[in-house]
């Protein structure tokens, strides 16, 4: 039996969003093995989500695995990449150039998932004219004129939490469709903005959560 393709074109669930990477990541560590297909058995073996839930996960991708053999892992790699908008680049703007707005823009990691910073804003009079990793660090108030000629769609919000509205109104009024919150703050947007929020620390609370639990035992 075939693994299965999933027919339904309705919306994909978050979760399974969530592991795509996963796969895409593991799928890509087997061909470097010299692997030309792999299984959601093998799959599930190396990353611990069970067999059946990776081949749900999947079928989403309309990608078809063989009998026994599995998935072949060149189309599993493209079709994932491409699925997950890693092949397009996906241009950005990033406001604030702190600590965590500084190590963003340091991270070349973020261009193989298809985040590609153009321009960074800040107030700093320090940062202003300066450049990280190569992206140019402008003055907010820079912003208006130069999103009308760039035309970026993304947002990453790096910005102290007490301006985080303001500077997300701001992005919103320059044409950007969606942001990546790293503040604390829950940003109000409107309906047609996409919101992405992420903490590190809120992964950190379940460790530690975790770890206590262990330790009592
Ligand atoms: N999501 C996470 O896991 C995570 C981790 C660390 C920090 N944070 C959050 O990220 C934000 C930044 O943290 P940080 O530690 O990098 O702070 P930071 O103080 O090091 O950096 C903030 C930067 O914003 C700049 N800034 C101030 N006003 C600005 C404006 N009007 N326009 C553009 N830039 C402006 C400052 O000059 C500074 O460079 C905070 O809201 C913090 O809570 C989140």
């Amino acid at each position: 039996m075939a693994e299965r393709v999933n027919k339904n074109n309705g919306k994909i669930p978050e979760p399974t969003l969530r592991r795509l990477p996963w796969y895409l990541s593991n799928a890509k560590l087997m061909k470097e093995r010299g692997e030309r297909y792999v299984s959601s058995t093998q799959i599930s073996r190396q990353i611990n989500i069970d067999a059946s839930q990776i081949a749900k996960d999947l079928s989403y991708v309309n990608i078809a695995g063989r009998t026994r053999v599995g998935y072949e892992i060149d189309r599993l790699v493209s079709v994932l990449e491409d699925f997950l908008g890693f092949t397009n680049m996906h241009r950005a703007y990033l406001f604030g150039v702190g600590s965590l707005g500084g190590a963003l823009l340091r991270d070349s990691g973020l261009s193989h998932f298809g985040l590609k910073i153009v321009g960074a804003f800040d107030v700093n009079p320090e940062l202003v004219g300066t450049e990280i990793n190569g992206i140019p660090i402008y003055h907010t108030d820079e912003f208006e004129e130069r999103t009308e000629k760039d035309k970026v769609k993304i947002g990453v919000l790096t910005v102290p939490i007490n301006i985080a509205q303001e500077i997300t109104d701001k992005m919103v009024a320059g044409g950007i469709k969606a942001v990546w919150n790293f503040t604390p703050f829950r940003i109000r947007v409107p309906e047609t903005i996409v919101v992405q929020n992420t903490s590190l620390y809120a992964h950190l609370a379940v460790m530690f959560n975790r770890l206590n639990e262990l330790v009592k035992k």
